[in-house]
């Protein structure tokens, strides 16, 4: 991977350069410290703890699992609702469970409808196969029955993107949905209320399990962005009601969030931002292993400047991870990885967003400032790593995208991942803030898989299983 990695370190020595031109004086202050050497424009190996430049580098990449699936991956291969035939379905009382977990304001308008309309394929193959659809799903984290988190504002809408008028229950058991149920005609949609205002849902009681599958035949799950949780309508109906088999936008954030980043088409590049190195060092873990650059901003990178000996200033800093930040830049290294830390900073005076700010190089944050954004140069410098790249995945803000004034250095990244996506890159944007960053920017409709799922995201690009997968149908017996 000679060719993704060495014009990175090529590129952060002329970003470091041009800073002296066209630049602030604190990134030339910067340049004037580099040692002679590094001016030069020579391609350098490896890294060391005082490196002013923060990145790692090595030639060649070594021990890269091209191909090479997980246990977690091959035991993920599941049976998809496009598996059952017209007779599997029609006539049949389908559960699926979905997650319309959407946000809603004050006067519960829908102030997103992504999962919504990302629900819909499946629930409209199901109507078409003559199916009786049984809809199930959760809204916030209610503690009993709550008005606030009832499912009621969902059903127009619902409505207006099946092209049917759907009928609500009260409840999600009991003898009402009973009944319900049982007038359901072919092609029709019944929508269950909140699953959350019974305790037994998220405590996987088998009973209450029993009773969600008694309404039904054949169930469906949906629902990736709930996939993580083992809950009664996720895992526990498993149990319950055969087949058990994946919905189309499961099987689609599968594809992308296991297949992509398992076989990449390379190179093979990762983005990872975000407030902390510990929500993110599974996630930074499991992608050293697959990755060929790697790229780090948000509020984490100072654990690692730390790390390395520099003086942060009031930056977020986890000091029980410093050796942590050690270990994963020495395993980058080990790995082949390219490594690269943001060379300069958007700094602030305050944790607000009308902050006084200024650029400077990430050696040079003084005391009393905090980094709140990735800075000009290190922009140029990514957007450089990625031009070369097959397949990028992005999961983190660069910066605190929520104040305008330190937004740029995400909006950054999500327009140059929108510029990729056009150019045929694969683009994954693993869910959360980032999903929230690319919608912001105007961008969504172009990246190649956007995750509804942020939990469950991350958890899967951790290499973590799925019990709401791993509860499902095999597709085809596998050797693992
Ligand atoms: N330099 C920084 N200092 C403090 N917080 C930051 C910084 N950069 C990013 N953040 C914050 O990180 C948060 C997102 O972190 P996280 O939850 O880990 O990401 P995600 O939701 O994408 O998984 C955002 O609220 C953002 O404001
Ligand atoms: O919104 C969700 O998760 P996410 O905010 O991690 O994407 C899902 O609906 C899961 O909800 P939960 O985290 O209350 O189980």
């Amino acid at each position: 991977m000679a060719s993704a990695t060495a014009p990175t370190t090529f590129s952060l020595l002329k970003s470091a350069a041009s800073a002296s031109t066209s630049s602030s004086s604190s990134a030339r202050a910067s340049l004037l410290r580099l040692p002679a050497s590094r001016s030069s424009g020579a391609v350098r190996l490896g890294f060391s703890a005082a490196d002013p430049l923060f990145s790692v580098h090595v030639a060649s990449r070594i021990g890269a699992i091209k191909g090479k699936v997980t246990r977690g991956v091959v035991s993920m291969a599941k049976k998809s609702v496009g598996d059952l035939s017209g007779s599997d379905l029609k006539g049949k009382k389908v559960f699926v469970r979905a997650d319309l977990n959407v946000p809603l304001d004050d006067n519960q308008n829908i102030t997103d409808d992504t999962r919504i309309r990302a629900a819909i394929p499946t629930i409209k193959h199901l109507i078409q196969n003559g199916a009786k659809v049984i809809l199930s799903s959760h809204l916030g984290r209610p503690k009993g029955v709550t008005p606030k988190f009832s499912l009621a504002p969902l059903v127009p809408r619902l409505s207006e993107l099946l092209g049917i008028n759907i009928v609500k229950a009260d409840d999600c058991i009991g003898p009402e949905v009973e009944k319900l149920v049982a007038s359901l005609p072919e092609g029709g949609v019944l929508l269950l209320e909140n699953v959350r205002f019974y305790k037994e849902e998220e405590k996987n009681e088998p009973e209450f399990a029993k009773k969600l599958a008694s309404l039904a035949d054949l169930y469906v799950n949906d629902a990736f962005g709930t996939a993580h949780r083992a809950h009664a309508s996720t895992e526990g109906v498993t149990k319950f009601l055969k087949p058990s088999v994946a919905g189309f936008l499961l099987q689609k954030e599968l594809d992308y969030l296991v297949g992509a980043v398992s076989t990449p088409k390379r190179p093979f590049a990762a983005i990872v931002g975000g407030s902390k190195v510990s929500s993110k060092i599974g996630v930074i873990e499991s992608l050293l292993e697959k990755c060929d650059i790697l790229l780090l901003g948000g509020g984490m990178i100072f654990t690692f400047y730390k790390a390395q000996g520099l003086s942060v200033g009031s930056s977020l800093v986890e000091e029980d991870k410093l050796d942590l930040a050690t270990t994963l830049l020495a395993k980058a290294k080990a790995k082949g990885v390219s490594l690269l830390l943001p060379s300069d900073v958007v700094i602030a005076d305050k944790f607000a967003p009308d902050a006084n700010s200024k650029i400077v190089p990430a050696s040079a944050i003084p005391d009393g400032w905090m980094g709140l954004d990735i800075g000009p140069d290190s922009i140029k410098t990514f957007n450089e790593a990625l031009e070369t790249t097959k397949t990028v995945i992005w999961n983190g803000p660069m910066g605190v995208f929520e104040f305008d004034k330190f937004a740029i250095g995400t909006e950054s990244v999500a327009k140059k991942l929108a510029d990729l996506s056009g150019k045929g890159v694969t683009t994954i944007i693993g869910g959360g803030d980032s999903v929230a960053a690319v919608e912001k920017v105007g961008v969504a409709e172009v990246m190649s898989h956007i995750s509804t799922g942020g939990g469950a995201s991350l958890e899967l690009l951790e290499g973590k299983e799925l019990p709401g997968v791993i509860a499902l149908d095999e597709a085809i017996p596998v050797a693992v």
